[in-house]
């Protein structure tokens, strides 16, 4: 796939900066766009018929990034909607909507959150009732807090969705299942009868991803409409339950997954723009006689973004790892094996939250990094942060994935404790839980990290213990130390982040060239001890590290700054990115920021007459006290 032929054509691009546009143009331009845009990419991806989909998503998430300085009302279709089809679609039902989606003869959306709840999915009011008389469901929302709300898509763009709803079959509940429903007509796109739809207002970003609102008022559909590969409905009413009711929530571990790669896209993308600016920004004198210093050279500033550069890397070696579980994970679903998933559940509910956390804190961080300069909207960094920290919220709010993860790591403890074995990537808390001697190494600061983790995990576990023993239900002591619970998931999610990506990286380390090796392993470096150095509390509680050992490592991550610097514009610029996509006047190739600066405030609209008429209408009556 070739990006430079996407980005030539013409009209994918904007000549008026989207922020200048109104909230409805902003939409209808962003429609626009995403018909060229699908129509330009789905000419070049059938040349590569070979690209796999992850591939594939990747790539489209890139581009669209430089066509939309948003997201595209395309992006729950594609993220959410068709692998849904895919993940909870019957083999028949698959092949015939599946055909429909992907040529976007039909476009969809994944329709789960509600106005009353969006975390406790067994709370959704949506019901699906099913009529043996006619053999369809009908779909009804009883009060306002049943109401659909937040879908992208959902309010103008698709004409079908996937709902989640609850199944009742002769007054019993069966719990939530997804539903494929028609919304509007297809020809005229008129919201079907019994369908309510609307926009649900602007947004800290995400504006131009048309996210909507939907209720229904008995509306029928038919019995094949709902999706059928886990728990089916016979015609005669009869349930039939799947293997495992939370097989339904499989698009949003997918989701959870695809989210770490998007993040170390993002957290690039912002690292790249702060970094050059900062190569060509000079601020202050401070030797006398010589001249003012690029910003780079400031190790305040260093501080504040190789650590984005190292996060980026650290992320993607994760996200690639977690893609190959995920995978064969999926592989074994398919057989039947269900053992995998709740590893699987609980790796995915440590590193969307982690890697969502760290990135939007740092993609702020670049933002502030630019001064004054960083608060325009050209230089693209605000966006993006509005992008980044919504992923903390979607696809299952952080706290309450932390919580998750939380469960199975309590279960994992109190197993081992009675002697179970421990799998996979919690097989390390059956390890030594203490760390004999700090030598300061990565390596041994990575065992420290899990050291911190199997501490904090059994000293939670005992907490837990302690508050049911003094009489409170399960429930109340788990609220009770839920911080500490959450704290817990942290240590677990930063030990399996710092030993994937050295790990991963040391796999790679023997095909690369002695500088770049070098370079790449200064990376890892100077993200082990800045963690280290982040989290110096836990390390001198639980990794008998002393305050010279500390002195030691700060004076080594000084070290690696400098070490770093000669070759960190070398390190974003091999991200690659080209000036569309960064869509930034401050982070271009070419590093003419301060002509891109005043290029772009002469697109504003108020630049297009000397004189705004409110001068004659207002301040020309007001300044000659005749107003
Ligand atoms: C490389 C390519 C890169 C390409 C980049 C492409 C770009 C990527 C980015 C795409 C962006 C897409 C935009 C998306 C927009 C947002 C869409 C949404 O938010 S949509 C809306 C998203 N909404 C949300 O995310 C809602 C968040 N809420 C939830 O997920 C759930 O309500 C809950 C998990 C919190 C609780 O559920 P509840 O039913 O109350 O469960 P209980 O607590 O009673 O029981 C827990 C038991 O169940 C177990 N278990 C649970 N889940 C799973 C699972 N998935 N599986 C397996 N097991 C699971 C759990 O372990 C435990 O087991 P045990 O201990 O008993 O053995
Ligand atoms: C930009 C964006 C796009 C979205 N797109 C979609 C979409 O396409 N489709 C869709 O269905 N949904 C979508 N959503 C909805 C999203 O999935 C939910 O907002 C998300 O799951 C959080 O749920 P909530 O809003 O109900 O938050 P709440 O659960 O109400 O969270 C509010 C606070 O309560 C806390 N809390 C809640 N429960 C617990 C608990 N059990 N323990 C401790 N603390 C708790 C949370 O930590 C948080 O601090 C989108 C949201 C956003 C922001």
């Amino acid at each position: 796939m070739d990006e430079q032929k996407v980005l030539s054509i013409k009209g994918l691009l904007d000549d008026t900066p989207e922020e200048y546009l109104s909230h409805k143009e902003k939409y209808e331009n962003s429609i626009r766009k995403s018909v060229l845009f699908y129509k330009t990419l789905h000419s070049t991806e059938d040349e590569n018929m070979s690209v796999d989909e992850k591939t594939k998503l990747n790539f489209r998430n890139i581009v669209t990034s430089a066509i939309f300085k948003d997201n595209s009302p395309f992006m729950l279709h594609n993220s959410m909607f068709i692998p849904t089809i895919m993940g909870q679609g019957t083999d028949e039902q698959r092949e015939y909507w599946m055909k429909r989606a992907k040529n976007m003869e039909i476009i969809g959306t994944y329709a789960q959150t509600e106005l009353g709840h969006g975390t406790f999915i067994r709370g959704l009011e949506t019901q699906a009732t099913y009529d043996p008389d006619t053999e369809e469901f009908v779909l009804h929302s009883p009060v306002l807090s049943s109401y659909k709300w937040w879908p992208g898509g959902l309010a103008h763009t698709a004409n079908y969705c996937i709902v989640m709803a609850r199944l009742y079959i002769k007054g019993k509940s069966h719990g939530i299942h997804p539903f494929m429903v028609q919304i509007r007509d297809e020809e005229t796109h008129m919201p079907l009868p019994g369908i309510k739809l609307g926009e649900i207002g602007a947004k800290l970003g995400f504006n131009t991803v048309n996210n909507g609102f939907l209720g229904f008022e008995n509306h029928r559909i038919s019995r094949d409409r709902m999706l059928m590969k886990n728990a089916q409905v016979l015609k005669d009413g009869t349930f039939v339950a799947g293997s495992n009711s939370k097989l339904t929530y499989g698009t949003m571990v997918y989701v959870r997954v695809l989210i770490v790669s998007n993040m170390a896209n993002m957290l690039a993308k912002a690292v790249t723009i702060a970094l050059r600016y900062s190569a060509i920004r000079r601020q202050s004198q401070p030797k006398p006689d010589e001249p003012e210093p690029q910003i780079l050279d400031y190790v305040t500033q260093q501080h504040k973004l190789f650590i984005a550069i190292a996060s980026s890397h650290a992320f993607y070696m994760n996200a690639m790892w977690l893609w190959e579980i995920y995978y064969s994970v999926s592989l074994q679903l398919a057989s039947g094996k269900l053992d995998n998933l709740p590893e699987l559940h609980a790796l995915a509910c440590c590193l969307k939250p982690l890697s969502t956390i760290d990135a939007t804190a740092m993609i702020e961080k670049c933002r502030l990094a630019c001064g004054g300069h960083g608060y325009m909207l050209s230089a693209n960094l605000a966006q993006t942060y509005g992008l980044a920290t919504a992923a903390y919220t979607y696809e299952g709010e952080n706290t309450v994935l932390l919580l998750q993860a939380a469960r199975s790591l309590v279960k994992a403890w109190v197993g081992h404790v009675k002697g179970r074995p421990l799998k996979g990537t919690m097989a390390y808390l059956a390890g030594d839980s203490t760390v004999k001697a700090w030598d300061g190494s990565i390596d041994g600061i990575i065992q420290s990290f899990k050291v911190v983790a199997i501490r904090k995990i059994s000293s939670v576990v005992k907490i837990l213990q302690d508050y049911e023993k003094s009489g409170l239900s399960p429930e109340d002591a788990w609220n009770k130390a839920s911080v500490f619970l959450t704290a817990a998931s942290e240590a677990h999610g930063r030990a399996v982040l710092l030993s994937v990506y050295k790990s991963e990286m040391d796999k790679r380390a023997a095909v690369l060239s002695p500088p770049l090796r070098k370079v790449l392993l200064q990376l890892v470096d100077l993200y082990v001890t800045y963690w280290a150095l982040e989290k110096v509390g836990d390390m001198l509680l639980y990794a008998s590290i002393t305050d010279k050992d500390v002195d030691e490592l700060q004076r080594r991550y000084i070290e690696l700054l400098a070490a770093i610097r000669p070759n960190a514009v070398g390190l974003v610029d091999a991200f690659d990115f080209r000036d569309e996509i960064l869509n930034s006047t401050l982070g271009a190739y070419d590093g003419r920021a301060y002509e891109r600066l005043m290029e772009e405030a002469m697109k504003s609209p108020l630049n297009a007459e000397p004189v705004n008429q409110t001068f004659h209408k207002y301040l020309k009556p007001f300044m000659r006290g005749k107003l």
